[in-house]
């Protein structure tokens, strides 16, 4: 597998232990991604350390502040060398063009832009109560059709709106979609979720996988089986 459709979602506590996992895979089985709570504990270093181990990293910080603020954060992210950084769509059109024209100088080694449109943990009750009164995915095709005006190159949403995005916004609009279940193993706090191959099937370009993997009894060989899923 050369471009792996993966990204392992490494939300360890511990450094070693999510260095041990990384020790046991390499690029051409997953992509990594680094999230809120082990960059706010490692750092940049950790970061860095994946990066030169030769794996594709997401950065997903989820920006979301005034767009001097996240255009230089974006900036920031671009300099540790990852291959994809996040912002909130939420934060707005000036938001998301100030992030995209942060890349402009790093050219071909710019990282992918995406935005998060609604948090995969979300449905309609959830919405409700911060103001929304539509569906959840009448809110993803919103703010997916903002992100796309802005020029970014695709969004966090959930897969089970990959059609409807795909066939309103186009193939290469990237769809990179969280709450991923394989059947039988526990949803937790997700609520918009489907299983990997299902996911593909849709039109998923990039699937983040966290628990289902790195609390497996054996996280290398239920990354293996998921790959082969998908074939
Ligand atoms: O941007 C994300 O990666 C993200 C967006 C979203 O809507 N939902 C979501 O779960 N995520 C991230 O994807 C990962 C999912 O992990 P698991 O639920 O353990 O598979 C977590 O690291 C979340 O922070």
């Amino acid at each position: 597998m050369t471009d792996p459709k993966v990204i392992v979602a490494l939300d360890y506590a511990d450094e070693a232990a999510a260095l041990a996992f990384v020790a046991k895979v390499d690029p051409s089985l997953c992509r990594l991604k680094v999230g809120k709570e082990m960059f706010t504990l490692f750092g940049p270093q950790f970061v860095r350390q994946l990066v030169g181990k030769g794996f594709d990293v997401f950065l997903d910080l989820k920006f979301h502040d005034i767009p001097n603020t996240v255009a230089k954060a974006v900036a920031a992210s671009a300099e540790l060398g990852v291959w994809m950084v996040n912002v909130h769509a939420s934060g707005g059109l000036r938001m998301m063009e100030a992030a995209k024209a942060a890349l402009v100088p790093y050219g071909a080694r710019a990282p992918k832009l995406i935005a998060v449109t609604v948090l995969t943990s979300m449905e309609q009750g959830d919405l409700a109560q911060i103001g929304l009164d539509l569906a959840p995915q009448e809110q993803v095709l919103r703010l997916a059709s903002l992100t796309h005006q802005a020029g970014l190159d695709g969004v966090v949403c959930s897969a089970q709106e990959a059609q409807l995005l795909k066939a309103r916004l186009g193939a290469e609009f990237l769809l990179v979609t969280p709450g991923i279940r394989p059947a039988g193993s526990e949803q937790g706090d997700q609520r918009r979720v489907l299983t990997p191959a299902e996911a593909v099937a849709v039109g998923a370009d990039y699937l983040v996988i966290g628990r289902p993997i790195t609390q497996a009894v054996d996280p290398v060989a239920t990354l293996q089986a998921i790959n082969a899923s998908l074939i």
